[in-house]
């Protein structure tokens, strides 16, 4: 038996990194930088007010004041955007917007609201002090200085930064495409007609999604046919479209184990790893492309992905953070389980008291408790019970 930490390495090591990719900024949200970004020009741009008022010279109203104002007459008005920037002189004042250049001799933007709004002469009743009110060029960033770090995470901020810079585009780590193939003569696709025996496909969207939750693009097949050449030849139409295949179902001990009899002389190794739900894994190359094979059981498939397929996919497009944030809860009730396997049960975390119960059996049938639950209670292996009030580590899945 193999553990579970040997066989998340075995698929870490499997699934690389795509070359980097020039991306526009649209389709960057939620990606890796793959290079450092460098500031190409300063931001500010220019020396700009940070008000709607008007620009002056602090001595021309120095002492201003309610009961002295001081009158300057206006010389021009500087919308934000007008590119002719006027050259201010002394003794007199610009009505200027904010974010418009400030005309070179001004040094100050005296706020509207401390004047009587006028348009050929201004009446101004407050002093002011040079910089007041203006925005200098660099001060954000300077050109030349690194704006984003190779292997930031790409979202709002980043990307209102990059554009902000005047970039169109940026290299980015491309997201792991993930072809999800389930098999099982027994799956019919939801919105169809059932007959006995028969079951809805569900392992296929699940782990798509949870390959998008992790940021990777994913697509769906489902293959219900037991004849491995039509399997094989599955894999092969589809491999241009995958760096990764990951399977459902087929990889156990029965009679019809479709993927298990494709693949196992065919690059991909079979293993039991010492965990429950989850045992029965496999892992390898087919013709090039990464394959990895989950056990059928829903909860055995979506628990092996978080395990093994996550923190693997993430690592893969370069996320600082590819494992479940882990913390330590107190266990609200007693649990087995069972010895010489790691064993991973549904939870319900509750943050606020710093306790975690488990929800639903431990069976990997149970999609409701799967879809009710919260976190991983992570158990490890040597351990056959834990009593109530001990502390366990526990995955938060709540969180990325
Ligand atoms: N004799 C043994 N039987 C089983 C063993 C074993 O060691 N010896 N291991 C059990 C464990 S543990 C697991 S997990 C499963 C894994 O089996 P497979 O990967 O071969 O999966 P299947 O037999 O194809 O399916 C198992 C179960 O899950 C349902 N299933 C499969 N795919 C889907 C899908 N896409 N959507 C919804 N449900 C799916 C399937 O109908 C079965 O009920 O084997 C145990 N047996
Ligand atoms: O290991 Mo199976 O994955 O328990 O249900």
């Amino acid at each position: 038996m193999r553990s579970v930490t040997e066989h998340a390495a075995a698929i870490a090591a499997l699934v690389t990194a795509r070359p980097e990719q020039e991306t526009t900024l649209a389709a960057a949200h939620g990606r890796v930088l793959a290079r450092d970004v460098i500031a190409p020009r300063s931001l500010p741009g220019f020396d700009n007010s940070a008000m709607d008022g008007y620009a002056v010279r602090a001595t021309d109203i120095a002492g201003a004041s309610a009961a002295n104002p001081v009158t300057l007459p206006v010389e021009a008005d500087i919308p934000a955007g007008r590119t002719d920037i006027p050259q201010h002189h002394a003794g007199t004042a610009h009505r200027i917007m904010t974010g418009a250049a400030l005309p070179p001799g001004a040094d100050s933007v005296i706020p509207v609201e401390r004047t009587d709004g006028g348009t050929t002469t201004v009446r101004i009743t407050a002093s002011t002090d040079p910089g007041q009110h203006i925005r200098r060029n660099g001060e954000d960033i300077a050109k030349g200085e690194i704006a984003l770090a190779r292997g930031s995470t790409l979202r709002a901020p980043q990307l209102g930064l990059l554009a902000a810079l005047g970039y169109a585009t940026v290299p980015v780590i491309p997201p792991i495409r993930v072809m999800v193939l389930s098999t099982g003569s027994e799956l019919v696709a939801p919105g169809q007609a059932l007959r006995p025996g028969e079951i809805y496909e569900s392992n296929s969207i699940m782990l798509a999604s949870a390959a998008r939750e992790a940021g990777a693009v994913a697509a769906q097949l489902r293959f219900v046919s037991d004849d491995t050449g039509d399997f094989l030849a599955t894999l092969r139409a589809h491999a241009d479209d995958a760096d990764v295949f990951l399977t459902s179902g087929g990889v156990s001990a029965g009679a019809y184990e479709v993927v298990k009899d494709s693949l196992a002389d065919r690059g991909v190794e079979f293993v039991k790893v010492a965990m429950q739900p989850g045992m029965p894994q496999g892992s390898g190359t087919f013709e090039g492309t990464p394959i990895i094979t989950l056990p059928g059981n829903p909860v055995s498939a979506l628990i092996s992905f978080e395990v093994f397929v996550r923190p693997a996919l993430r690592a893969a497009m370069g996320y600082a953070r590819t494992g479940r944030e882990v913390v330590a809860a107190t266990l609200a009730e007693d649990i087995r389980s069972p010895l010489g396997k790691r064993q991973f049960r549904r939870g319900v975390l509750d943050r606020a008291t710093g306790t975690v119960r488990t929800i639903g059996p431990p069976a990997s049938h149970y999609l409701r408790w799967l879809a009710s639950s919260d976190c991983l209670v992570d158990i490890p292996a040597a351990t056959e019970a834990i009593p109530a009030g001990q502390a366990v580590e526990v995955w938060d899945l709540s969180r990325p």
